[in-house]
């Protein structure tokens, strides 16, 4: 069946997560970054995907990252980081450019310090993964993949 899938997802991870693989191995895995965005690569490209992906530190250039993904990306796979407990902006920037995303977390953060245990964007996202570890990210992009349907626009 060709049911319609989303052609674009753009992977974001939040601050922090450039350590990835070295920072508390026992919350987060011994999994680098760059190996997440490799295999994440590759399953899209299986699925006939195009991934985009980027990492920073900086609220605002997440922010940036996010507009201009308006019209061009059919859905977001994000890790906010601390973000997730934080920003504000970070939820207003994806409900303004209205791109459906999947909010994912390495660790269960239900588990952890209480200051962890509400997201700024949980309500809005169409699905919230944690405590999956680094697998997280390939469910998100399967999920997204199948679930997400492409607004009927230019690609
Ligand atoms: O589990 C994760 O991927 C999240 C990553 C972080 O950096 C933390 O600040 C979050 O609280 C949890």
């Amino acid at each position: 069946t060709s049911i319609a899938m989303a052609k674009s997802i753009l992977l974001i991870n939040g601050p922090n997560l450039n350590l990835l693989g070295t920072r508390e191995p026992t919350l987060y895995g011994s999994t680098t970054l760059p190996e997440v965005v490799a295999s994440a690569q590759k399953q899209a490209s299986s699925l006939s995907i195009r991934l985009e992906s980027m990492q920073s530190n900086h609220e605002g250039v997440l922010i940036d990252r996010i507009h201009q993904a308006r019209g061009k990306i059919d859905a977001v796979v994000i890790n906010p980081g601390a973000l997730t407990h934080t920003s504000v902006a970070l939820r207003d920037a994806l409900l303004g450019v209205e791109i459906p995303f999947v909010e994912v977390h390495i660790s269960n953060i239900h588990k952890r310090e209480a200051f962890r245990h509400h997201s700024y964007l949980s309500d809005k996202a169409e699905a919230v993964i944690c405590g999956l570890g680094v697998y997280g990210y390939e469910a998100a992009i399967e999920f997204a993949a199948r679930h997400i349907k492409p607004k009927d626009k230019a690609q």
